[in-house]
């Protein structure tokens, strides 16, 4: 499990440190790591340290510090080192060690030796940037490694309020931050080195964590000797429709994969119909139910239910049966239209940004803004997911689980085992029905659990379900693209690996 902080949060970690006069000894920790950093970019790209053209951004504080000292320490390795001052002042003792290494200034017209750099250190901002930054050029085809955030990036929230760097890799300090993960800042982050600068003693409960293979066979249901179908769980599934039939079969093959004892899938009606046929078709395991009130572990709703009359009656039926009988369920895509808020009940809601922004607008978010009535957008909730997901959950009082490229899971309390990032499955999941696996997937963690003494929180258990997602689709892209109904074929793969 990996922790992740505020910007501020580290800021404040750093504060008994510097008081004891250790802020040069951090500089330094923090400017050998980024050089390595460096260092390690230009090998995977085969290019040699020795004469490699490297200049740095440089901006006033101490982001700027640390980017002349790992300067300095680059040129004892050969490169041939350059600075650009982006403000009046420069950190003096970074000053002085860079052109003691030999390192140059670039001001007027030798400004046009920037446009050779190969790699760029981009070390303006770090965690003082306050408000929005205007920007500075990059040379094309240059590397670029950020000192600790790359410039522009909100370290607390990712969000971008003016231009922002892009890097290769940032290398960041003393902790991993919020804002190389949420939002636009993931875009800007590239890969992420972190560099211990000895802030563990002094860091305080994270912001959010993530999830490490290691991890995960704790989190998922055991498969006891002795179980039988009944205590390994049933999950009651209300998805697919006649216009949506596949979600129906995707959400059993996510659940089926993961494993559960059995699935009930609640059909349209009381005689054989096609969308039934399908799902037993594809899942002959699967058993067909028209009473909504036979016993089950779990229930998934919502997954392809369309607007249909009929399906969404059957719906509302359902989520109130679970509210009574407080059950676990996963609520996803068209059954997130009819939830209401605020239940006591163990509920998983599984959005898109789309899909939260409408219920951000139905429970009234968008209207206690500062502009009054203010609706909420699938860009608001894009710019800053973790805010978004924050809020749905203190709305409902549900874990949420906000897909995207990055996913971020939100229990309504704070404090560990509530709040995770997955920072990415493969893109190839950005497919039509992935989101469906998904809900199964979860929705079999959840049932497992169930009836479990000692379960874990369930936040962390959907956490657990959107990495073996995740990882799922890392093992079927190595086939090349894939649709939706491949993916399951991954999970088994992933849960044998663990187990
Ligand atoms: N204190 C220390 O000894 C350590 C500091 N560290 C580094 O120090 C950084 C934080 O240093 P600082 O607190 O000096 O802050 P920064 O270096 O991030 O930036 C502060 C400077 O930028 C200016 N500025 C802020 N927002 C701006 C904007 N939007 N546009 C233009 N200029 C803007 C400020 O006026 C100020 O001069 C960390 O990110 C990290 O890189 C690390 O080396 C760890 C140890
Ligand atoms: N660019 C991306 N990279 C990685 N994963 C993605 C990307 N875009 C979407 N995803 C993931 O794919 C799934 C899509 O779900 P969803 O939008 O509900 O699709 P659908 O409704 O078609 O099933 C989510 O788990 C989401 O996190």
């Amino acid at each position: 499990m990996h922790q992740v902080y505020t910007g501020t949060q580290i800021r404040e970690a750093e504060q008994p440190l510097l008081a004891a006069g250790a802020g040069p000894q951090l500089m330094h920790q923090a400017a050998w790591g980024l050089a390595q950093g460096v260092i390690e970019l230009l090998h995977e790209h085969q290019l040699a340290v020795p004469g490699a053209r490297i200049t740095g951004l440089i901006g006033a504080g101490n982001n700027g510090g640390d980017g002349l000292w790992a300067l300095s320490f680059l040129a004892r390795r050969g490169a041939h080192i350059t600075a650009i001052c982006t403000a009046e002042r420069v950190h003096p003792e970074g000053a002085a060690a860079f052109r003691a290494a030999g390192g140059r200034f670039l001001s007027g017209p030798e400004t046009a030796d920037y446009a050779r750099a190969e790699v760029v250190i981009d070390a303006v901002l770090g965690t003082g940037a306050r408000g929005a930054w205007e920007g500075h050029p990059v040379p094309e085809g240059a590397l670029v490694v950020a000192c600790d955030i790359p410039s522009g990036v909100s370290a607390d929230t990712g969000q971008v309020s003016g231009q922002a760097i892009t890097a290769d890799l940032t290398v960041t300090f003393g902790g991993l931050k919020v804002g190389l993960f949420n939002g636009a800042g993931a875009a800007h982050s590239g890969n992420i080195k972190l560099v211990d600068i000895g802030l563990g003693p002094h860091l305080p409960a994270p912001e959010l964590q993530l999830l490490s293979p290691t991890d995960i066979p704790e989190l998922l249901p055991p498969a006891a000797p002795h179980a039988h179908k009944y205590t390994r769980g049933v999950l009651g599934v209300l998805a697919g429709s006649t216009k949506y039939p596949g979600a129906a079969s995707l959400v059993c093959a996510g659940a089926l994969a993961t494993g559960v004892g059995m699935i009930r899938f609640l059909t349209q009606t009381e005689h054989a119909e096609p969308l039934t046929t399908l799902v037993l078709g594809a899942h002959p395991e699967v058993v067909p139910a028209t009473d909504p009130t036979e016993r089950v572990q779990a229930w998934l709703v919502g997954s392809g239910l369309s607007d249909s009359d009929h399906r969404v009656e059957q719906a509302k039926q359902v989520l109130t049966l679970t509210q009574q009988q407080q059950l676990p369920a996963v609520i996803d895509a068209d059954g997130l239209k009819l939830i209401e808020p605020a239940t006591t009940q163990p509920r998983v809601l599984t959005p898109h940004a789309g899909e939260a922004a409408a219920l951000l607008n139905r429970l009234g978010a968008g209207s206690d803004d500062a502009t009054q009535n203010q609706r909420v957008d699938r860009a608001n909730v894009e710019a800053d997911p973790l805010a978004a997901a924050q809020k749905l959950a203190e709305l409902t009082g549900d874990v949420i689980v906000l897909k995207g490229p990055h996913t971020i899971i939100c229990g309504p309390d704070a404090g560990p085992g509530q709040r995770f990032i997955y920072p990415g499955g493969h893109p190839f999941l950005a497919t039509a029905g992935s989101g469906d696996t998904l809900a199964g997937i979860i929705a079999a963690v959840l049932t497992g659990w169930a009836e479990a003494d000692a379960a874990p929180p369930l936040a962390a258990q959907a956490a657990a379900g959107v990495w073996l997602h995740g990882a799922a689709s890392y093992a079927v892209a190595a086939g090349g693209p894939f649709g939706a109904s491949q993916l399951a074929a991954g999970v088994r793969t992933v849960v044998a690996e663990l187990l």
